[in-house]
C-alpha cells in the first residue's frame, strides 16, 4: 500500500513523522510538495520519495494537507489521476467531504479529517468523519495514516467546526497560555529561562494529573486552592478579566471561521 502526503507544511509533516514513527516503511509514503528545498529537506529528513501531485495521485491513500484556499486547485490538478476505490483523505479546516466529492471522480473514498500539531511528538488529537462511500476498510486506512501519530476518534461531520475549536486549534491556545505566564513571571522577577521552565513542568503536571486520575478539573483546581491563599487571589483576577467568557467568544470565533473557509476563502 502506498500513501501519497500532498502539502508538506507542519500538518504534513506532523503526520508524516507519525507515520514513520509507527513503523510504515519510507519506501511507501510519497509526498507531493511545491517548493522544491522543503520537498528536498524532507526526502533527506525522512527517506520518502518527493514526485509531483500528480505522480502522488496514483497513491493508494492520498492525504491532502494543502492550505483550504490552495485545496480547489490542488484537486484540479490531481482528480485526472485519482480513480473509484481509491482512499482520500483532507485535513483542510473548513472543507465538506461533499464538496470534496464533488471535485473529484465518483467512488473515490473521501474522509475529512481535523488533526493537531501534538501529531508531531505522537500526542496528537484527530476527529475523522467519513464522505458518501467509505467501506470500514477505507476508513480504518485512513484512521491510520493518523492514529500512528496520536489518538483518532470519529464524529459526525456536523461536529467538525467545534471540533476544530477545541482541539485542532487549541494547542495554540495552551501555547497562548504558556507565553503569558512566562512573561508574568519575568515580571515577578524570575530569570526568563527558570520561569520557562517553571511554566513547561507544570504544565507538563497539570495535563499527566487530568489523564491518569480522570477527575473533574474543577475538583483537580480546588485541591489547589486552599481557602483565604494564593490561588484564589490569582483565579478570583482571572474571573475579574473574564478568561471564561473570552475562551467561549473565542472558540465561538474559530468555528465559525471554520464555517466560513467551507464557502471559499
Ligand atoms: N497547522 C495546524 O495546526 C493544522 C492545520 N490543519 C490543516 O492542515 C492544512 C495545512 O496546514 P499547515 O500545515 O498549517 O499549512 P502550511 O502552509 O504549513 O502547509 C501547507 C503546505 O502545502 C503546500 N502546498 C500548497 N499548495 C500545494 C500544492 N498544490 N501542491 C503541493 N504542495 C502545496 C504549501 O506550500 P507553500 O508554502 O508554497 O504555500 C505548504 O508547504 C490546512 O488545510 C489546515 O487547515 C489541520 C489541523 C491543524
Ligand atoms: O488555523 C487553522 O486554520 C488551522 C486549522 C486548525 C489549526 N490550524
Amino acid at each position: 500500500m502506498v500513501t501519497a502526503i500532498i502539502g508538506a507544511g507542519v500538518m504534513g509533516e506532523a503526520i508524516l513523522a507519525g507515520l514513520i514513527r509507527a513503523g510504515r516503511d519510507a519506501s511507501t509514503i510519497l509526498v507531493g510538495e511545491r517548493r522544491p528545498d522543503r520537498g528536498a529537506e524532507l526526502a533527506q529528513k525522512y527517506g520518502v520519495k518527493v514526485v509531483p501531485n500528480v505522480e502522488a495521485a496514483v497513491a493508494d491513500t492520498v492525504l491532502l494537507a494543502v492550505k483550504p484556499q490552495d485545496l480547489a486547485a490542488t484537486l484540479i490538478d490531481i482528480a485526472p489521476n485519482l480513480r473509484a476505490g481509491q482512499v482520500l483523505v483532507s485535513v483542510a479546516a473548513g472543507k465538506s467531504t461533499a464538496w470534496i466529492e464533488s471535485q473529484v471522480p465518483a467512488g473515490v473514498a473521501v474522509v475529512r479529517a481535523m488533526p493537531n500539531t501534538p501529531a508531531l511528538v505522537g500526542e496528537g488529537m484527530a476527529g475523522l468523519s467519513r464522505g458518501s462511500s467509505v467501506t470500514d476498510a477505507q476508513y480504518a486506512e485512513a484512521e491510520s495514516l493518523l492514529s500512528g501519530s496520536g489518538q483518532a476518534i470519529e464524529i459526525p461531520e456536523y461536529q467538525q467546526d467545534a471540533l476544530t475549536a477545541v482541539s485542532g486549534s487549541g494547542p495554540a491556545y495552551v501555547f497562548y497560555v504558556v507565553e503569558a505566564m512566562v512573561e508574568a513571571g519575568v515580571q515577578l522577577g524570575l530569570a526568563r529561562d527558570v520561569a520557562t521552565a517553571l511554566v513547561q513542568q507544570t504544565l507538563y503536571g497539570a495535563a499527566t494529573m487530568l489523564r491518569e486520575t480522570r477527575t473533574h478539573p474543577s475538583v483537580l483546581r480546588e485541591q489547589v486552592t486552599s481557602p483565604g491563599g494564593t490561588t484564589a487571589a490569582a483565579l478570583r483576577k482571572l474571573d475579574e478579566h473574564g478568561v471564561r467568557a473570552a475562551f467561549s467568544s473565542a472558540m465561538e470565533a474559530c468555528r465559525d471561521r471554520s464555517r466560513e473557509l467551507a464557502q471559499g476563502s
